[in-house]
């Protein structure tokens, strides 16, 4: 659990984060979102003190972050920063070998984080490992990046616009991957992202920042339904509303009982799939299939339409 509680940053005698207070869940995905020069940087740096705060506290699983030694602080927090920061003259296995060795692990114990990191991020060891920076596209440099964040095993993993560079394609994969790894290290996150389908699509809750102030701190969809300030309506994009809405829910919370012919959709597939799917079909209803193939129900038009007009 990381609490921030009142915490200020002062240039210049400015504040460029101004009496901030949030707490991130355990094995959750907070994500920062907010113009530039909103502070964003600086508050996750607050963090893992690569910036001194000057007023409030940060506790990082009710430890205050300034009474835990640097080397541990290291080790529990995890840091990737845009345009992946790896040592160019090193492998990939000893960039992402770098914490490990100085916190003394043995040789066998960091080559097998190693090798299980370059494989869920799908990356073959004999083939990455020992290759050079260099010798890697941007979306790999990127995977190592993150790879050697988490290789230390943090508990948390702090992320400044980590795929910012990224393509499209790449980028949305690369979210994917983290996902899953978020999932299979119980890891808690937070990640500070320009973008806001990227926010949309990972975050348990989002943190908008403009001019030094959080502004909301809420679940995305709270966020849609009830912005606290008009800059946070028009940060989310209002003519996206509908459609965020229906792509942070699953079908599961909109089947209902009925048949309907055309192709069936996993029961998982988000409501906005779903209704793309719909028009592009130019069907009324589809039929939904649970996990296992077998039927589950039928969706409609009708109700994926009601829920994107916030009701239903
Ligand atoms: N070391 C510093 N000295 C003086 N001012 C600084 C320093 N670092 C950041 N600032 C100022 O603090 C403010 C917040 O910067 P920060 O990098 O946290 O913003 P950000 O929201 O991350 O921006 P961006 O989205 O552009 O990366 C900016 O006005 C910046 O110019």
């Amino acid at each position: 659990m990381i609490e921030i509680e009142s915490v200020t940053k002062l240039y210049d005698g400015r504040p460029v984060v101004d009496d901030v207070s949030m707490v991130v869940a355990p094995h959750t995905i907070s994500v920062i979102v907010g113009t530039s020069g909103s502070g964003k940087t600086t508050l996750l740096r607050m963090i893992n003190r690569l910036v001194e705060r000057d007023a409030g506290s940060i506790r990082i699983d009710g430890e205050d972050n300034r009474s835990i030694p640097g080397h541990e602080l290291r080790r529990r927090i995890g840091y990737a920063i845009q345009g992946h920061g790896l040592f160019p003259h090193r492998t990939v296995f000893e960039n992402i070998a770098t914490v490990p060795k100085l916190l003394g692990w043995e040789a066998a114990r960091i080559d097998a984080k190693a090798r299980e990191l370059l494989s869920l991020f799908q990356l073959d060891p004999e083939i990455f490992g020992p290759r050079y920076p260099h010798q890697l596209s941007g979306g790999e440099q990127q995977r190592v990046g993150v790879a050697r964040a988490l290789a230390a095993e943090p508990n948390i993993l702090l992320m400044d616009e980590p795929f910012g560079a990224l393509d499209p394609i790449i980028r949305a994969k690369a979210q994917d991957d983290l996902l899953t790894i978020q999932q299979h290290f119980s890891t808690t996150i937070i990640l500070v992202t320009h973008d806001m389908e990227e926010a949309f699509r990972l975050a348990d809750k989002i943190a908008v920042m403009d001019g030094g102030r959080l502004l909301q701190y809420g679940r995305p969809n709270e966020l849609v339904r009830r912005p606290a300030t008009p800059f946070v309506e028009a940060l989310i994009g209002t003519a996206e509303r509908p459609y965020r809405l229906l792509a942070l829910a699953t079908l599961e919370e909109a089947v209902e009982a009925g048949e309907a012919g055309g192709p069936a959709m996993p029961i998982r597939t988000s409501q906005k799939d779903a209704l793309a799917e719909l028009l592009w079909s130019r069907r009324e209803a589809l039929p939904v299939v649970a996990g296992d193939g077998s039927p589950a129900g039928r969706v409609t038009l009708e109700a994926l339409l009601r829920r994107a007009g916030g009701t239903g």
